[in-house]
């Protein structure tokens, strides 16, 4: 990305960017009517068609003084202009957060009809979504701008549908169900209930556009919050879109901030606002850093160093490479469940599954996406990765280890072919390559070990030294092994058995990090519940007072 100069402030104009699921919506279903006009497909946005995404505050779409300039991850070409909000120009911003007050938008005790109304628009969200002309431009959009194959870019828009089936209906009202307990006499009862913080910031990375940041912000309003929503300005045009789609579906327009800008700027007002609460979702490094500067006031899905352990019982080795395949390089490897490192059992080294892994790797190809740019690690980085790795006594390049060919990349993105390379166990534990070998490489890049029986002491310390335990694979049908290894182990969302994946973040499970008190979880009532509300206890003691009380002594 670029800056363009120059000062434009254009705030309420129309928006000029492409919305082509609209215009093919509009005109197949005449009487659902629409406040906005577009005009390019998420094809057609090239540099001589650039699209431009706003920034959204007060209930009012806004341009900026700084345009930044994304470029296209497959040519370098320039095609999205984002209005990019600068650290002068935060105020707006800061205001609106500051009207929303502790006690939110809604609570069990104040407005409980918006619990309704957003069940309502998850169910005409949901509906939208669902329209084919809808999700294939969703699904198109993603591609674009965070490139992955046409079925990974759908699976984001599939699960942000089912979440909003989810919660449609009176499913938003059950996430803030109270409980009562019985007091100590007569007219005294507690009663339990989810308050929400009121202000809040939402803050999310370029791996999944629509995903994360649609079910973390339907899960602060759910509860009652205001939130500013601030993603990653390389895809941010996909989460623009979804808020116009939402706004169609009834979503009040001053209850979302929408704001572009880089992490300096968003510092500056996650500061200067002082939101309730903010969720993080990112690298570990912003993470911490947030933690300090927010006065732990913050929950955290940070960085994913994912590790599969293969258990001693060789069974369905197709299956496994397949899955092992699809969890290390699907994205590219840019997902922060991607597999990271693969504990092979003796039994499974001797089995075909590297070859198999190896040429399963070797069909992804460019122009369907199944392999394509990185879009925070260079080349260069990953190769200079692969290289240190290989100094290890004992390491070797199982495949991959090379430049994509044929690319036109741009070179601030990374394009190599899907890597694994080889580390002894013994090596991998010692203090001087451990920290280079669990270094997150959030691309196609993992690593391999084996272990003996005796050994699998030393992998679980390998494990025990990780600071980061979001996903986890244990793929073994063997119940003792399965039961040593999760009593052992810490990761928040563990698949265990013979289909043991890391990835694989749908609706309907817990996904999120363990161990760490900060750590935040998405998708189901649980996390909404957990990240988007407090506890708040009411008791009623409403008497009556016994008729024969007296004062009693001090005491
Ligand atoms: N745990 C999860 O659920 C999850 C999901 C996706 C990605 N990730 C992790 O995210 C990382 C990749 O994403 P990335 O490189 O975009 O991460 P990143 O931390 O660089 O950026 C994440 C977001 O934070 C913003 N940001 C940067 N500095 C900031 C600051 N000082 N204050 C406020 N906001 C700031 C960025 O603009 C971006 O929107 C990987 O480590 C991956 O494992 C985790």
């Amino acid at each position: 990305m670029y800056r363009l100069k120059g000062c434009r402030e254009l705030r309420n104009r129309a928006p000029q960017i492409a919305i082509n699921w609209f215009n093919t919506f509009s005109s197949s279903r005449s009487t659902h009517s629409v406040s906005f006009v577009t005009n390019i497909t998420a094809e057609d946005i090239s540099g001589s068609r650039p699209a431009e995404v706003q920034n959204l505050v007060q209930g009012k779409w806004t341009r900026s003084c700084n345009w930044n300039t994304v470029v296209d991850p497959l040519n370098g070409e320039s095609f999205i202009k984002v209005a990019e909000v600068n650290e002068r120009e935060i105020q707006p911003f800061v205001e609106s957060l500051y009207k929303c007050p502790k006690h939110g938008l809604h609570n069990p005790f104040k407005s409980p009809e918006r619990y309704l109304m957003f069940g309502d628009i998850s169910a005409k969200a949901a509906h939208l979504l669902s329209l084919p002309e809808v999700s294939d431009f969703f699904t198109k959009l993603i591609q674009r701008v965070a490139p992955k194959s046409y079925q990974q870019a759908f699976g984001e828009v599939y699960v942000t549908q089912k979440f909003l089936e989810n919660f449609s209906g009176d499913q938003v009202r059950f996430l803030a169900r109270s409980f009562a307990v019985p007091g100590n006499h007569l007219g005294q009862q507690s009663h339990g209930f989810r308050w929400p913080y009121g202000p809040v910031a939402i803050v999310t990375p370029f791996n999944f556009p629509l995903e994360i940041p649609v079910l973390q912000l339907m899960g602060a309003l759910y509860m009652g919050n205001k939130p500013v929503l601030k993603v990653d300005s390389k895809v941010a045009i996909v989460m623009e879109q979804m808020l116009r789609l939402l706004h169609e579906c009834g979503l009040p327009v001053e209850d979302v901030d929408f704001i572009n800008c880089d992490g300096k700027t968003m510092n500056k007002l996650l500061l200067e606002a002082k939101p309730r609460m903010t969720l993080f979702t990112g690298s570990s490094r912003i993470a911490d850093k947030l933690a300090v500067d927010l006065k732990g006031r913050i929950k955290l899905e940070d960085a994913g160093f994912d590790w599969k352990i293969l258990g001693p019982d060789v069974l369905e080795v197709d299956y496994v490479a397949w899955v092992c395949d699809q969890d290390a390089y699907a994205c590219s490897g840019q997902k922060c469940s991607a597999q990271s490192i693969l504990f092979m059992h003796e039994n499974w080294g001797r089995s075909p599954l590297i070859a198999k892994i190896k040429d399963l790797a070797a069909r992804r190809k460019l122009n369907d996406l199944t392999i394509g740019p990185v879009l925070t690690v260079t080349t260069e980085a990953m190769l200079e990765h692969k290289n240190k790795l290989l100094q290890i006594p004992g390491s070797k390049l199982l495949f991959g280890g090379e430049e994509l060919e044929n690319h036109s990349i741009p070179a601030i993105y990374g394009a190599i072919k899907p890597t694994a390379v080889f580390v002894p166990l013994e090596e991998i534990l010692k203090d001087d390559n451990y920290e280079l070998v669990t270094k997150e490489i959030f691309g196609p890049f993992q690593i391999v070990a084996e272990y003996k029986d005796n050994q699998l002491p030393m992998v679980l310390n390998a494990l025990e030294r990780m600071h980061a335990h979001l996903t986890a694979a244990v793929v073994s049908n063997d119940v003792l092994f399965l039961q040593d290894v999760i009593g052992k182990s810490v990761n928040g969302t563990t698949y265990v058995g013979l289909r043991a994946r890391t990835t694989g973040a749908p609706q309907n499970h817990w996904f999120g990090p363990a161990g760490d008190p900060r750590g935040a979880g998405i998708g189901t009532p649980e996390a909404i519940k957990l990240v988007w509300s407090c506890h708040r206890e009411i008791i009623y003691d409403v008497g009556p007072i016994p008729h024969n009380w007296e004062i009693p002594p001090s005491t």
